[in-house]
């Protein structure tokens, strides 16, 4: 399974509709790859909370419309990322949207875990509650978190008992905390002996530096690419065998002590 993984410089000086223009237009460049992934609410910037409002959508509004033609023009399993979704109550979610090759809207992930603490995102958005894996036939069933959820490795272990194999992480990741977000994503692969693809973007919007280092990480631990702090695509070759190969020699999974957790604590 080929992975394209699209890091996508987000600056204030681009508007939403020409980045989806090129973005779009990046899609379609990568027909080699089985699958294609773009970072966290590339469309507006993870960090520029002033504009979500006005850049909300439906799961199928533009940003999917451009995107779907895209992914049937490459003819590629698209996870297109993140928007600014509106529901019909007039909550907003950072909603992920995964595309099939002919261009249906086969899945979409709600972030659980909200960025922010008492300010922006925490607060403006809603929490997602479901856990979402989506096979990809013939390759690795992928299973859904958005940037911050990296945090919480109980979701991991959730998803990788869904049978999640690849672990999809789009981000809107801070440059000053890049140190975790690498050594986060190493931590999730380990744990759960799966794929990790984590997705960032590059540039500066609202103030923020953003990290870059997009990174693929294999079921052993093992970084197989990582970007820099620039725009650039992240192309990756994934041996589907390897997942469980990693978990038949070294069975730690099987070793778990169940019920030692605490009760699921959601926050409303
Ligand atoms: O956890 C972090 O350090 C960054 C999280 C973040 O930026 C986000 O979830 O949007």
């Amino acid at each position: 399974m080929r992975a394209s993984l699209v890091q996508i410089s987000v600056e204030p000086d681009e508007s939403v509709e020409s980045r989806r223009r090129r973005v779009a237009s990046l899609v379609r460049g990568q027909s080699d790859a089985d699958l294609v992934v773009l970072p966290e609410l590339w469309p507006v910037g993870a960090f520029a909370y002033q504009e979500f409002e006005a850049a909300a959508e439906t799961p199928d509004g533009p940003t999917c419309q451009a995107l779907s033609a895209a992914a049937r023009d490459a003819g590629v399993w698209l996870h297109a990322g993140s928007v600014v979704e509106k529901a019909a109550d007039g909550t907003l979610y950072n909603t992920s949207l995964v595309i099939s090759p002919a261009g249906e809207l086969a899945a979409t992930y709600r972030k659980i875990h909200r960025f922010g603490f008492d300010k922006g995102e925490a607060v403006m958005m809603g929490a997602g509650r479901d856990l979402v894996t989506v096979p990809v036939p013939g390759h690795l069933t992928l299973g859904l978190a958005t940037c911050y959820d990296l945090r919480f490795p109980e979701l991991f272990r959730a998803l990788a008992d869904d049978g999640a194999q690849a672990l999809v992480i789009p981000a809107g990741w801070p440059a000053r905390r890049r140190d975790h977000w690498t050594l986060l994503a190493r931590a999730r692969a380990v744990e759960n002996q799966a794929y990790v693809l984590a997705c960032g973007t590059a540039g500066t919007h609202a103030g923020v530096e953003q990290a870059g280092h997009s990174i693929v990480v294999d079921p052993w631990g093992e970084t197989l690419a990582e970007a820099g702090p620039g725009e650039e695509v992240l192309t990756v070759d994934l041996d589907p065998a390897k997942v469980e190969s990693t978990r038949d020699v070294f069975p730690a999974l099987k070793d778990r002590r169940l019920g030692l957790a605490p009760p699921s604590r959601l926050r409303d």
